[in-house]
Parts: structure tokens; sequence; C-alpha cells
């Protein structure tokens, strides 16, 4: 056991995955099928995630929200970005209210 977060090394395996064998690998599945099916995937566990809180339970919801981000991992992996890449944006956000920060871009 690491002391690194879940995420993290949950990360590292999905990457690992790339050019494993479809037929035992969920995710080099994924791979396989490209940007578009995993985006979807991305997608369709956002929408459930969202069903569960309207519409069913608190566990529900838990587990809807782990699919959804191991999908967004798997998206990552496939964009190359890192989780640290979005560890930092969220660490410079720390601190500066979201009405704050929406009110100072530039791009509204
Ligand atoms: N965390 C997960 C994880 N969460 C969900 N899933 C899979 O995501 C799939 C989602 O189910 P769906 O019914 O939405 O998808 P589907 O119907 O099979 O797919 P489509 O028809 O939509 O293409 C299921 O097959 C789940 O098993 C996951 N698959 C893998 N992991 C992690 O990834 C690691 C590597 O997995 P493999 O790549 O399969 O070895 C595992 O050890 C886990 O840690």
């Amino acid at each position: 056991m690491t002391d690194q977060h879940i995420l993290d090394q949950l990360y590292t395996v999905v990457s690992e995955r790339k050019g494993a064998d479809p037929e035992t690998s969920y995710t080099a599945k994924l791979f396989a099928k490209g940007t578009a099916k995993i985006a979807q995937k991305v997608g369709e566990e956002g929408v459930e995630t969202v069903i569960a809180a309207l519409a069913e339970t608190p566990q529900k919801v838990a587990s809807e929200s782990a699919d959804l981000l191991y999908h967004l991992t798997v998206l990552w992996a496939d964009q190359g970005v890192k989780p640290e890449d979005v560890w930092n944006i969220l660490a410079e956000r720390q601190g500066i209210s979201g009405i704050a920060e929406k009110a100072s871009r530039t791009d509204k």
C-alpha cells in the first residue's frame, strides 16, 4: 500500500492497459474503440450519476460516481492528461470563490 491517492493508482493501472488485450481488459477494449467511445462513456456515466441523485439512493450516487471517475481516468490517459495536471488546477483554485473567479474571466 502506498500513500498515493487511489485515483493516481487507478491512472497508473489504466495507462498500463494501453495496448493490452481487449479480450481480457475492459480498459484495453475502451482504448481500442477510441476517443469518441471513451468520451461517450464519460457522458453516459455522468448522466447515470445525475439520475441516481434525482431518483435513486446515495449509495447509487456513490457507485455511479466511481464509474464516472474510472471512465474519466481512461479519458485523461487517452488525452495525455495526467492526474497531477488536474490536481494542480484545483490547487490553484483553492481559496478563490467560484463567483469571484467567474467575474474575473476575460472570455465571458
Ligand atoms: N474501476 C474500474 C471500473 N469501473 C467500472 N468498470 C467497468 O465499466 C463497465 C461499465 O459498464 P457498462 O454497462 O456501462 O458498459 P458496457 O455495457 O460493458 O459497455 P458499452 O456497451 O457501453 O461499450 C463495466 O464493464 C465495469 O466493469 C471498471 N473497469 C475497470 N476498473 C479499474 O480498472 C482496472 C483495470 O481493469 P481492466 O482493464 O478490465 O483489467 C481494474 O482493476 C479496476 O481497478
